[in-house]
């Protein structure tokens, strides 16, 4: 299903925009929806907003599943001109006795547009942005490429396994730079004892996995951009390290983890191996401003702007 023409840079420009104002929207959203004390703080008219470009990517995906199924209809023995996830899931809706309900469709496909493209896009341009800020861990990276895949290979997925530096630079990256630094919020299911607090039934639980990640207790110098402090290291991001639960834990967690850390490690290598890169507008590399936006999204303030030049 392509939402986006490639070479169609309006249309990409547009598309792009209401994710990325849904998504800010959101976020400015979320500090009454964590802490409804709180809510009084929140910018007024948000809500609004937010329901309102809501609103114009829900059409953008009920237009693109209608223009799909009017397709179908219009050709009889239709045999799946696309062969794509939108096919699947049309079939899979046709389906007798079937449960999957075009609603169904709209909303998988909002989550999988919505949430993974931002949060992906985003651990990776901190990836670029940490690694561009330190040039020897940038020479480090690239090197283990240059060894594992040699001189004209291509990064193949079966690759990636094999790069403990990179999958070092993954790990850092989530640790700092997590996307939902908040996690979504829980609700206590039973009285629960939690060091030595009780947790009462019905509570609202609300996880700060950033200020984990920055824990002194649990990391030395969790500000710094350490990769090597994964290396030879049991952690993982999995779930059942709870210094590093980037993408949540138990039943809610992410369902998009595997998907998101395979995209994230397999692009930074794809754009590590074959290209160097400078920062534009002559910047020192030194100056990259690495501060978070503000509001409850951890985007960068400012964005990355690099210049590839072809290896
Ligand atoms: C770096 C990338 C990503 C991060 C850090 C991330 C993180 C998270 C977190 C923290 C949650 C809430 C977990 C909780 O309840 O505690 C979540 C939920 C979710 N994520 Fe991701 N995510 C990422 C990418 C993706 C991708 C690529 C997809 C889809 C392909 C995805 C789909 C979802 C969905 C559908 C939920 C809701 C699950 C539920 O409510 O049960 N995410 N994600």
């Amino acid at each position: 299903m392509d939402l986006v023409d490639y070479y169609d840079n309006e249309k990409f420009e547009v598309f792009k925009d209401m994710v990325t104002g849904f998504v800010e929207d959101s976020a400015m959203l979320r500090l009454g929806d964590f802490f409804p004390l709180l809510g009084f703080l929140d910018s007024p008219g948000a809500r609004a907003r937010a329901k309102n470009r809501y609103a114009k990517l829900y059409a953008v995906f009920d237009g693109a599943i209608e223009e799909r199924i009017r397709l179908r209809d219009s050709k009889p023995g239709y045999s799946q001109e696309f062969n794509d996830a939108l096919d699947s899931l049309l079939d899979f809706v046709n389906e007798e006795s079937s449960e999957f309900s075009r609603h169904d469709v709209l909303m998988l496909l909002m989550d999988l547009f919505v949430v993974s493209i931002e949060t992906t896009a985003s651990t990776l341009e901190w990836g670029m942005a940490e690694l561009m800020h330190s040039p020897t861990k940038l020479h480090k990276v690239k090197e283990e490429l240059q060894q594992s895949l040699g001189k004209n290979g291509e990064v193949e997925e079966s690759h990636i396994s094999k790069l403990p530096y990179l999958n070092a630079i993954m790990k850092e990256t989530f640790r700092l730079h997590p996307p939902v630094p908040l996690l979504v919020p829980h609700k206590a299911n039973e009285d629960v004892e939690l060091g030595g607090f009780t947790v009462p039934k019905n509570a609202q639980v609300v996880v700060n996995v950033w200020s984990i990640g920055r824990d002194s207790h649990i990391w030395a110098n969790p500000n710094s951009f350490e990769p090597e402090r994964f290396l030879g290291s049991e952690i993982d991001f999995k779930g059942s390290h709870f210094e590093l639960i980037t993408f949540g834990s138990g039943r809610r967690i992410c369902p998009g983890l595997p998907l998101a850390s395979r995209t994230f490690t397999f692009i930074l290598a794809s754009l590590l191996y074959h290209f160097n890169w400078k920062v534009a507008n002559e910047m020192n590399p030194e100056n990259i401003d690495l501060s978070h936006n503000r509001g409850l999204s951890m985007n960068k303030a400012q964005p990355l702007l690099l210049v590839p030049i072809k290896v």
